[in-house]
């Protein structure tokens, strides 16, 4: 088959890290072309749906500091396409005061300064009425943490990357990536070939990678999205001063629980479990595991008692998790023009425009604004057994 088009790069996979990693190159004047194998906007991958939280608590420095910029990349583009994408909430995180993962959140926040509030036993009912604080644990206000409107940040910058004269092609799933100074990349329609390609294909990465010789360690699971109805309509919504939240552990799981206010469908909050059951992404349908959904109908009994415990939506999402949790960010092992986002364990949809600039710069040969060697491939590397 002929060669439909040469580019200066290729980003394979139009969720928002190619997106966003696509619309950096355009603004860089790169000739790019953003492949997707789905007809756009779809439902099959992991950066769908209305809302994502946005926020700075974190358990790590370095995602909190990765943060400040971000925001500032969020609110540009607002700027630019005349948009509103964000919406301020606040993010109450809560969990057992004496655990580390609270105590973390809680430190990171305070040594980076972020605008915060730390509430009691004694005054969190009339902050959070809403919300019942377990016996034991301690609850902070992250007050710069918000909603994003995920669908819509996801349409905007795809526009601006057109814009910038970005090319798009939506229905082309790639099925080989040829490495070499120049790489080849064959669809089902065509080849294209460029000077480098960054692969963001989501739950879909090790595909891609089978044929550059990487398998990274990665899990995809099945994230049952829940919708919860309120008793009292109107109750729970972010003019009702209801927060984004997260549970960082509880009776009910050690995996976080999380929450966002209903402004999304009238009357449903959205609750989820931050964990799922292990899934093929082309048959998450087929996964039907709802162990979650018990754990969220009892946290929703204890805790928060103005919601239904039963939910009235259940929608679907993936996560592709790392073993540590951390993303991949970084170039081929094999191949430096061959550039990898991958992994976002379920927690990447906020750094979107950080991710973007980041896999533009290594895919550009730059030395990254950041030290990456949190997101790095090597870290999955056996560690040698030590001499006995
Ligand atoms: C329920 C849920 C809630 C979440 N909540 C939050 C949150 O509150 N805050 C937050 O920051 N993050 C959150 N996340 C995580 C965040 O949404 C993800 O980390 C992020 O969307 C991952 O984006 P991605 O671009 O890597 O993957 P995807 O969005 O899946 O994009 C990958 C794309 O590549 C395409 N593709 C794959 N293979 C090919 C191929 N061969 N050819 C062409 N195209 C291909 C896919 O079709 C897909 O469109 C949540 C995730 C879920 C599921
Ligand atoms: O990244 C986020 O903020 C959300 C909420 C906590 C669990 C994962 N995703």
């Amino acid at each position: 088959m002929s060669t439909k088009g040469e580019y200066d790069c290729i980003v394979i996979g139009a969720g928002v890290m190619g997106s966003f990693t696509a619309y950096q190159l355009a603004k860089n004047s790169k000739k790019t072309l953003l492949l997707e194998q789905f007809i756009l906007p779809h439902t099959r991958g992991s950066s769908h749906g209305q809302t994502r939280i946005i926020r700075k608590a974190y358990d790590q420095d370095f995602y909190t500091h990765l943060m400040e910029e971000c925001c500032e990349l969020w609110a540009q583009l607002e700027e630019e396409a005349g948009v509103k994408l964000y919406r301020q909430t606040g993010l109450l995180v809560m969990g057992p005061e004496t655990s580390q993962s609270y105590q973390l959140f809680k430190s990171t926040l305070q040594k980076n300064k972020v605008p915060m509030v730390v509430l009691t036993h004694d005054n969190f009912t009339q902050h959070i009425p809403h919300i019942k604080l377990a016996e034991g644990d301690g609850a902070v206000v992250d007050l710069t943490a918000g909603i994003l409107y995920a669908d819509r940040a996801l349409k905007i910058v795809q526009r601006q990357f057109q814009k910038l004269g970005g090319v798009i092609r939506d229905k082309e799933m790639v099925v080989n990536i040829k490495p070499g100074p120049v790489v080849t990349v064959s669809t089902y329609a065509g080849v294209y070939q460029a000077k480098s390609v960054v692969i963001t294909a989501g739950a879909w990465a090790n595909r891609l990678l089978t044929p550059t010789g990487l398998h990274l360690p990665l899990e995809v699971v099945k994230i049952n999205v829940c919708y919860w109805r309120e008793k009292v309509p109107r109750s729970h919504g972010t003019n009702e001063r209801f927060p984004c939240f997260i549970l960082t552990e509880g009776k009910e799981s050690k995996e976080h629980i999380y929450g966002v206010p209903s402004d999304e469908y009238p009357g449903l909050v959205k609750i989820c479990y931050h964990m799922g059951s292990e899934t093929d992404p082309d048959q998450r349908d087929r996964q039907t595991d709802r162990s979650d959904i018990d754990i969220l109908q009892r946290y929703i009994v204890r805790c928060l008692p103005g919601l239904i415990p039963e939910p009235a939506v259940v929608e679907s999402c993936m996560y592709t998790l790392t073993p540590d949790r951390h993303f991949v960010v970084d170039c081929h092992p094999s191949y430096s023009n061959i550039v990898i986002g991958a992994g976002f364990s379920g927690h990447g949809f906020k750094f979107g425009p950080v991710i973007g600039k980041l896999l533009c710069e290594l895919s550009l040969g730059q030395v990254p604004s950041y030290d990456l060697s949190l997101f790095r491939i090597t870290r999955f590397q056996a560690k040698p057994k030590s001499a006995l």
